[in-house]
């Protein structure tokens, strides 16, 4: 089985690009199977940077193609917020209770209509002499009052989609895997996949 290796460090999103690239006959390594691997700093104003930064840093050290994900929430009346600061939103220690109760204190009072959302995912793929190639996918919903639901990772819990009538957390894996910004993403690089994968330009 072709393997890839996402630079990621997070076990929620590695659980996803597993199944989502499983069913495309791909297996995934993660940074977690390399717990030597540098961190690599998120300094980019966009999560297209972001992804960028930490693909090519990890295609030039594994010396191989890398995937990256750089994704995250976006409020409308928080004016975007917290966007490329999700994960460090409550401080360093990425925490996803501590992010979340920030995010419902600064939408207190605020009226479900003008919760408005969406999750940006950006991917960018990296290998050494190619050209990185970046898609992004989104996916639109509205920040609840109070987290429910089990699934899933990060602000999944407050993260209402009115289509499913239920927050991105009461979906099951594969619900979420037919939504999420993340799968949208990975759709765009589904005509380029052998190439990709087989290292043609
Ligand atoms: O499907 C999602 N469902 C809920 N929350 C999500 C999702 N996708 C991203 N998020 C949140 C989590 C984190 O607060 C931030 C990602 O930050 P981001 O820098 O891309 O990832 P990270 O630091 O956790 O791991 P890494 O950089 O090693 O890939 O957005
Ligand atoms: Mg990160």
């Amino acid at each position: 089985m072709k393997q890839v290796i996402i630079a990621t460090k997070n076990a929620g999103k590695t659980r996803e690009f597993q199944a989502l690239l499983g069913k495309r006959g791909v297996e995934v390594k993660s940074l977690l199977d390399f717990p030597d691997c540098p961190d690599v700093e998120e300094t980019g104003s966009t999560f297209a940077e972001n992804a960028i930064l930490k693909a090519e840093a990890m295609a030039r050290y594994f010396n191989t193609m890398v995937i990256a994900d750089d994704s995250g929430l976006s409020i409308d009346a928080l004016g975007g917020r917290p966007g490329v600061y999700s994960a460090r939103y409550a401080g360093e220690e990425k925490n996803d209770q501590k992010n979340i109760a920030k995010v419902l204190s600064e939408l207190e009072g605020v009226p479900f209509a003008k919760r408005t959302a969406r999750f940006h995912c950006a991917l960018a793929v990296a290998a050494p002499g190619r050209r990185t190639t970046v898609v992004e996918g989104t996916c639109e919903g509205y920040i609840t009052e109070k987290p429910q639901g089990e699934n899933g990772f990060g602000y999944d819990p407050i993260f209402y989609i009115p289509q499913k009538g239920k927050t991105m957390a009461q979906l099951s894996a594969e619900e979420k895997n037919q939504i999420s910004h993340r799968a949208k993403a990975l759709e765009k690089l589904d005509k380029q996949w052998d190439e990709i994968i087989n290292g043609k330009e």
